[in-house]
């Protein structure tokens, strides 16, 4: 059974988002911050591929291991098979789940849906988590749809009660209240940390939202 908590803080990055490449000292600096779920995702035309990619991605798993914070790798389904990840997250335009499951039975698996379309057109059996968005703006994605608003999120919420979901897109700590308050079960965000001068206060507000430890 998926735990819901694990979405409250869901960082995602790749080296792409850093400043200086050092994706290491970032996860680092947002695991002891106390994120709750982290999304490795190396995309674009600098990416890491290959051996590198898998070498880099092995080093960010252990230092999640030690925090016990779960490790999912964005559509790279051989890397996560590889290096037996804790899940996958895919979107609307990757490898469709029904082709992956028999990997993945046990993994927790990721879909993006962006509108109720995609929702109705997605088969969301062996799905555990739902990333709805772009809720706000985001630079930290070149192909990002329109952005849907805090109303995104309160309408996917009615129009499935239970699944748990993730918001995505232009996610501050300051807007992140409201996000929750509209019934999402956490925030995933890029630049909110690896922008940040201060990893540890970022996330500490976003977790201050949740009233149940
Ligand atoms: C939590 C979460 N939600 C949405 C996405 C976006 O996935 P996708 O649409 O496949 O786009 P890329 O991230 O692959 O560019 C995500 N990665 N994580
Ligand atoms: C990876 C991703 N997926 C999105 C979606 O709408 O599916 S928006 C996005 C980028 C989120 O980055 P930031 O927190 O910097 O805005
Ligand atoms: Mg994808």
């Amino acid at each position: 059974m998926f735990d819901r908590k694990l979405l409250r803080v869901y960082f995602i990055a790749g080296t792409q988002d850093t400043s200086d490449g050092n994706l290491e000292r970032v996860l680092q600096e947002a695991l002891e911050a106390g994120i709750t779920l982290y999304q490795f995702r190396e995309k674009g035309p600098n990416a890491l591929t290959g051996e590198a990619k898998e070498i880099l991605a092995r080093k960010l798993f252990e230092k999640c291991k030690a925090k016990g914070v779960p490790f999912i790798v964005n559509d790279d389904i051989e890397l996560a098979k590889k290096i037996d990840a804790d899940g996958i997250h895919l979107g609307q335009d990757d490898e469709k789940i029904e082709n992956i499951i028999e990997d993945f039975n046990d993994k927790i698996i990721g879909l993006s849906v962006g509108n109720f379309a995609e929702y109705d057109q997605s088969d969301l059996t062996h799905v555990d988590y739902i990333g709805v968005g772009p809720v706000y703006e985001t630079s930290s994605k070149s192909d990002a749809k329109k952005p849907g608003g805090i109303e995104l999120i309160r309408k996917m919420r009615l129009y499935d009660e239970d699944i748990p979901i993730v918001a995505i897109g232009g996610i501050t700590s300051t807007n992140s209240e409201m996000i929750i308050a509209a019934g999402a079960d956490g925030i995933s965000t890029i630049s909110s940390i690896t922008k940040s001068d201060d990893i540890k206060q970022v996330v500490t507000d976003y977790l201050k939202y949740y009233t149940d430890k």
